[in-house]
């Protein structure tokens, strides 16, 4: 190949790489801090406190007792004032605000912390040849998710309704763990660019990718559990209502609804799917460390099992305590550990590659 001086060196390269992987996990952290912050704001019930999405204006809180006023006079317009709130003042109000004010603001900041050092990487020639298409994904599926988080505020606001819809809610936590996930695993991809992965039975891999699927689902129903405040009913475990299978599973018609509407259904497969998912987790944890070598396959499959376990016994305790925000806010925010050790094993165990691709570099 001629000698083009404008090609980075090997080590160019390679610390441009570690570089960007750097930013993306602080960008993944800061997706993670906001799912806590999303958690805590659903369970303490202030999520329709603020009724305008004003991206830029909205950046600061009321500075004026007018505008507090004004606040306060647009929210006790909707139904869940009437139904939850009636009466709470405007100090109530306040409480409620808060958390809403800040789970926007960090929003704000994730996407300063994302465009800032993307513009200047972009700028200074350092983003490696391949990763920009997926470096601007990632920008529109950040747009995309304040956009969907408004249109699920907004389902909040309709007539006779005390909560936002539980679909647009599962889109929402659904789209907060894709973002996190494709992330995760492009700095990953930084920082592992090799497919070294050690010598393991494709069984193994075969299992990994099943325990990775039935978590995801484990997590999407969870997400219909909280949407429809299913785990405000059958406060015992393994059992409900004293049956395995509880009595009005396939209640509603057509059938499928019973998986998003029916409160028994909901919460009996999220229960099916974690136990699934759990099993399956401890069975990958178990043959990984009979099978690999010190490494970091074997201590991402540690990990999941050990995560899994503790994901499924804070589920547990959240329905057997009837949803105390804290311990609510807790388990959501534990999924993503679930999920960022599911992804880590994935990565740990990508298929070897034949032939690498040839990245252009001088030596
Ligand atoms: C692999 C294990 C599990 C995973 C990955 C998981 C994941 C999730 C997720 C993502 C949510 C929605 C977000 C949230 O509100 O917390 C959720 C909600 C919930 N999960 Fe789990 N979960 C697991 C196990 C369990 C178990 C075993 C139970 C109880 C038997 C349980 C009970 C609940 C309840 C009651 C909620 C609703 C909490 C609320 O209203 O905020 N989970 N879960």
């Amino acid at each position: 190949m001629p000698f083009d001086p404008h090609l980075p060196t090997r080590s160019q390269l390679r610390a441009d790489q570690r570089a960007i992987g750097w930013w993306l996990l602080v960008v993944a952290a800061m997706i993670w801090a906001m799912v806590a912050l999303g958690g805590a704001t659903r369970l303490t019930g202030s999520g329709l406190s603020i009724m305008e999405w004003a991206p830029l204006s909205g950046t600061l809180p009321p500075l004026s007792q007018a505008e507090w006023q004004r606040l306060y006079d647009l929210y006790r317009t909707i139904p869940q004032y009437e139904l939850v709130n009636q009466g709470f003042g405007l100090e109530g109000f306040k409480q409620i605000f808060w958390l809403e004010w800040a789970h926007r603001l960090w929003g704000r900041l994730i996407g300063l912390a994302f465009v800032l050092p993307l513009a200047w990487f972009w700028l200074r020639g350092r983003i490696p040849q391949g990763l920009k298409p997926r470096l601007v994904l990632l920008l529109l599926l950040g747009g995309a998710q304040g956009a969907v988080g408004w249109f699920m505020v907004t389902s909040g606001f309709e007539a006779d309704r005390t909560a936002v819809s539980p679909y647009r809610l599962v889109t929402h936590l659904g789209l907060a763990l894709l973002l996190y996930g494709l992330v995760l695993w492009t700095a990953l991809n930084l920082f592992r660019p090799e497919r070294n992965a050690p010598e393991h039975p494709a069984g193994l891999r075969r299992l990994v990718h099943g325990t990775a699927g039935l978590l995801v689902l484990a997590m999407l129903a969870g997400g219909f559990v909280a949407g429809i405040h299913a785990g405000l009913a059958y406060n015992t475990f393994p059992l409900m209502e004293g049956r395995w299978v509880p009595e009005g599973y396939a209640e509603l018609s057509p059938f499928l609804l019973n998986w998003t509407a029916n409160i028994a259904a909901v919460q009996f497969n999220h229960r099916l799917l974690a136990t699934l998912a759990g099993a399956a987790a401890l069975a990958a944890a178990f043959w990984g460390i009979r099978v690999l070598p010190v490494g970091f396959a074997r201590g991402s499959l540690l990990a999941l099992g050990l995560v899994v376990a503790l994901q499924y016994a804070l589920g547990v305790a959240t329905l057997l305590l009837v949803v105390p925000a804290w311990l609510g806010t807790l388990h959501q925010t534990v999924a993503v550990g679930v999920l960022t050790a599911a992804l880590a094993a994935l990565h740990a165990l990508r298929r070897p590659r034949h032939a690498a691709p040839v990245s252009r570099t001088r030596a």
